[in-house]
């Protein structure tokens, strides 16, 4: 956590000048644009769950009234042209005036020793938005996941053990919370920001009590995620409303959610920036081909459940194109996706087979931009800096460069400063007597409708993770995890039913008891 002491004096917030659009997939074919707001007062609200809330721009207000929430249709165009400007009207004092300010960024944590590896591993197993069993077989996910971690573990440790050990997670990201901190703090927002962790420590538990501890009592929830998946920001944002669900303090506590953030110009510029700054390390920088790699979701995710991250991520590669285009930068660009694990589906094209196509077209010089992370990490530090590098050298390209992680650049960070400002004053303006802010600001829905908007059944999804493979084919690969999995599923009832088996004997599940 970084924190600071409270403000001394009420501060001005600087007027910002975009406000943060909030889109989601909302049906399996139709992408929608949606604004939550939900001003969280005493007594107004149903006291459960956590509350989505931004600025909507001022034209959508009406229809906001009418429906509570604003739902238009998805467009490339206006998803620009809706970033007005901030809550005309509401006075900048009010915004944090007496309030004791947080911002909380979620974000997905890392092992930090290879002890921790394997708990790790089963923690992000343990997740029913990594792996949704059928309601039947839930009780089954923890002996599943502890299955499971524990037959990966050899293979994670080996990749950690080559990054140095452990993660740069945990370090990343506090110091991108005190990057945060101090550009907030230099507008004149003087808040405490705190880093909850979906899988390792500092868990979001922690962080909530930590919130408490503080007094806080305006809280802006800021996922580290660009683009929003129900694998990242969805996962997180879930368990935090369990967490605000059954907590008298957080259910009354004012709080802003920013689900995705992908389309701001800042992160956008920023992304711009280092790009452009490592093109200048080719000799021949106009021949590179931009090559964004994003981490992968089963296609399942995408098709079935109507996870956003697919659109998100091929606008949010456009607006970087855009952007580069604008400073002349015309290279050639593809988008493809990494990190694949078991044997469903993911969605492509696959970074490796990619790379392997570049090299047979001729192309000589590629330039991989992480794109679905804004941090370092094993996925960068070994999978592109290694794995696709020694591929892609075999596969005909000559010079290979990567674009770092944002980390704590300072026109991103300063970016993510504003994104909060700019949600915090319709809480102001909800806290103030603003009896037309409040009834355009109708209780809209909370991050459960939220995610049922796009997950409305919350159907089981194929298990993204092998628990064993075999087999020469894709096909085979695919049918053989399957058989697998039922095979695995169908021991771990008779194991739950009779207390017998092997996981009884390797003290396994009698864990789980
Ligand atoms: C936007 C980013 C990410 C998405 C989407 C995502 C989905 C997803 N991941 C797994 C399985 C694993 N992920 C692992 C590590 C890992 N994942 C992300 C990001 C996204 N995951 C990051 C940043 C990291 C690394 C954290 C770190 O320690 O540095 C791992 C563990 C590593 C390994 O064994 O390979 C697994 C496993 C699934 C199944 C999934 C979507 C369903
Ligand atoms: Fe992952």
């Amino acid at each position: 956590m970084t924190s600071a002491p409270s403000p001394s004096s009420s501060s001005c917030i600087p007027s910002a000048s975009r406000n943060p659009n909030f889109s989601f997939l909302l049906s399996r074919s139709v992408l929608l644009r949606a604004v939550y707001s939900f001003p969280s007062h005493r007594n107004r609200i149903r006291c459960s769950g956590l509350h989505l809330e931004a600025s909507p721009p001022s034209s959508l207000s009406s229809s906001l009234s009418r429906r509570g929430c604003v739902v238009s249709r998805y467009a490339p165009q206006p998803l620009r042209a809706l970033a007005t400007s901030v809550a005309p009207g509401v006075p900048s004092s009010s915004v944090v005036g007496d309030d004791n300010v947080g911002v909380l960024l979620l974000n997905l944590g890392g092992p930090e020793t290879l002890e921790d590896v394997q708990p790790f591993l089963f923690n992000l197993f343990a997740d029913p938005d990594i792996i949704r069993l059928p309601r039947l077989f839930r009780i089954l996910q923890r002996p599943l996941a502890q299955f499971i971690s524990v037959l990966r573990a050899p293979k994670s440790k080996e990749g950690y053990a080559s990054i140095g050990g452990g993660s740069p997670l945990r370090q990343i990201t506090d110091a991108q919370a005190e990057e945060l901190r101090k550009s907030l703090w230099a507008k004149d927002v003087p808040a405490n920001v705190y880093v909850g962790m979906r899988y390792w420590h500092p868990f979001t538990e922690e962080a909530i009590d930590q919130i408490k501890r503080d007094g806080i009592t305006k809280l802006v929830v800021l996922p580290l995620y660009p683009q929003f998946s129900i694998s990242t920001s969805g996962s997180s944002l879930r368990l935090l409303e369990n967490i605000f669900r059954e907590d008298e303090y957080l259910v009354n506590m004012q709080h802003t959610v920013i689900p995705s953030w992908y389309q701001r110009e800042g992160y956008i510029k920023a992304m711009a920036n280092l790009i452009e700054e490592e093109l200048k390390t080719f000799d021949d920088p106009e021949k590179v081909v931009i090559f964004f790699s994003a981490h992968g979701v089963p296609l399942a995710y995408v098709e079935e459940a109507g996870d956003p991250y697919k659109a998100e991520m091929e606008e949010c590669v456009d607006l970087i194109m855009e952007e580069l285009e604008k400073r002349r930068v015309i290279n050639s660009f593809t988008l493809a996706y990494q990190s694949r694990v078991g044997p469903v589906e993911w969605l492509k094209p696959y970074t490796d087979e990619t790379i392997i196509d570049l090299g047979k077209k001729g192309v000589k010089s590629l330039l991989a931009v992480p794109i679905s992370f804004v941090s370092e990490h094993i996925e960068t530090l070994e999978e592109i800096d290694v794995e696709y590098k020694e591929l892609a050298l075999k596969s005909g390209i000559e010079k290979w460069g990567r674009v770092p992680a944002l980390g704590c650049e300072q026109t991103f960070i300063s970016d993510l400063a504003d994104a909060v400002i700019e949600s915090l004053p319709y809480v102001g303006a909800m806290a103030v007597s603003n009896l037309e802010a409040r009834q355009s600001l109708v209780p809209l829905g909370s991050v459960e409708e939220l995610l049922a908007a796009y997950d409305s059944q919350r159907r089981e999804l194929p298990p993204p993770v092998t628990v064993w493979e075999w087999g020469w084919t894709k096909s085979a690969e695919t049918w053989n995890g399957r058989a697998a999995m039922l095979a695995v599923l169908v021991l771990l009832v008779l194991e739950v039913t009779t207390g017998e088996g092997f996981l009884h004997q390797w003290v396994v599940l009698p864990l789980f008891r």
